[in-house]
């Protein structure tokens, strides 16, 4: 199944992992800029293809060796994952804002974060669909500290109020717990209270089922996202 073999086993060191964030943390963080720039920039059009010209030579550069399909989660035997390709917490997707997550066994997540023009709806405002981005994650990422991850079943939002671009937080907590589903809940809080409140379901999948049955997987750990 797709989803199973996304999921890497993988024998880098520490030492190892540390000193390729340390590269391409910042790497990312250039091409974000760059993302931010190519909304913002006011400079005149012969700028913008000169500019053009030299950006797809990187891609070049870039795409000389790269790996089939998307990033995956690379998973180590002590049960850490890494998920760099993320959308809302990848270190290499400049798409991801990206969000920090602290979380607790008790099943609770958190994030400090700045969201900037590549995250606009209306104007000035986030877009509805980046904060239901957000709070899938954050809510999954619940779950998951607490021991329960699993895929999103369900998701329901109320935007109580708009959520203007800026310095925001999230918070997520698990609400109830049944077998294989977990009830997570959360929000988005901005300079003016919350903005945004979520209530998920988040659903143990048949194939990890299926893995913890015949023995492969010891089960679903709390660390499963760091
Ligand atoms: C070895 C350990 C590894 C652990 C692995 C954990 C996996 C977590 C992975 C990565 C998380 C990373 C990121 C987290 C944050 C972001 C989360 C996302 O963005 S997730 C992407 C968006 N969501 C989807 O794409 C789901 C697509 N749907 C599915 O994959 C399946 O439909 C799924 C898993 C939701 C359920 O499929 P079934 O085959 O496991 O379920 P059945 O056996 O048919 O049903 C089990 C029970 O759940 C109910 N159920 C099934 N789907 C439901 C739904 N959508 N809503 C409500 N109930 C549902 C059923 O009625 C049944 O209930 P009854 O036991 O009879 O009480």
């Amino acid at each position: 199944m797709a989803e199973a073999r996304a999921f890497h086993t993988e024998t880098a060191t520490d030492e190892e992992i540390a000193a390729e964030a340390a590269v391409v943390g910042p790497f990312t963080d250039a091409v974000r800029a760059l993302v931010d720039a190519t909304i913002r920039s006011t400079v005149d059009l012969d700028e913008i293809r000169a500019a053009q010209a030299e950006i797809e030579a990187i891609t070049e550069r870039l795409t000389k060796e790269q790996i089939p399909g998307g990033y995956g989660v690379r998973y180590r035997t002590d049960g850490t994952g890494r998920a760099w390709g993320n959308a809302v917490i990848g270190l290499r997707n400049p798409i991801a804002p990206p969000l920090t997550i602290s979380t607790e066994p008790s099943g609770r997540a958190s994030a400090d974060f700045r969201l900037g023009a590549p995250y606009e709806g209306p104007p000035g405002l986030v877009h509805g669909g980046v904060i239901s981005l957000i709070l899938d994650q954050v809510l999954g990422h619940a779950a998951g500290a607490g021991g329960r991850p699993g895929m999103t079943g369900t998701l329901t939002i109320r935007y109580r109020q708009a959520t203007p671009l800026g310095e925001l937080r999230a918070e997520a907590w698990i609400d109830r717990a049944e077998g294989i589903k977990t009830w997570a809940k959360g929000r988005i809080i901005g300079p003016d209270g919350p903005t945004a409140e979520a209530e998920g379901l988040f659903i143990l999948p048949r194939w990890a089922r299926e893995r913890i049955a015949r023995g492969e997987s010891k089960g679903p750990s709390p660390k499963y996202f760091e």
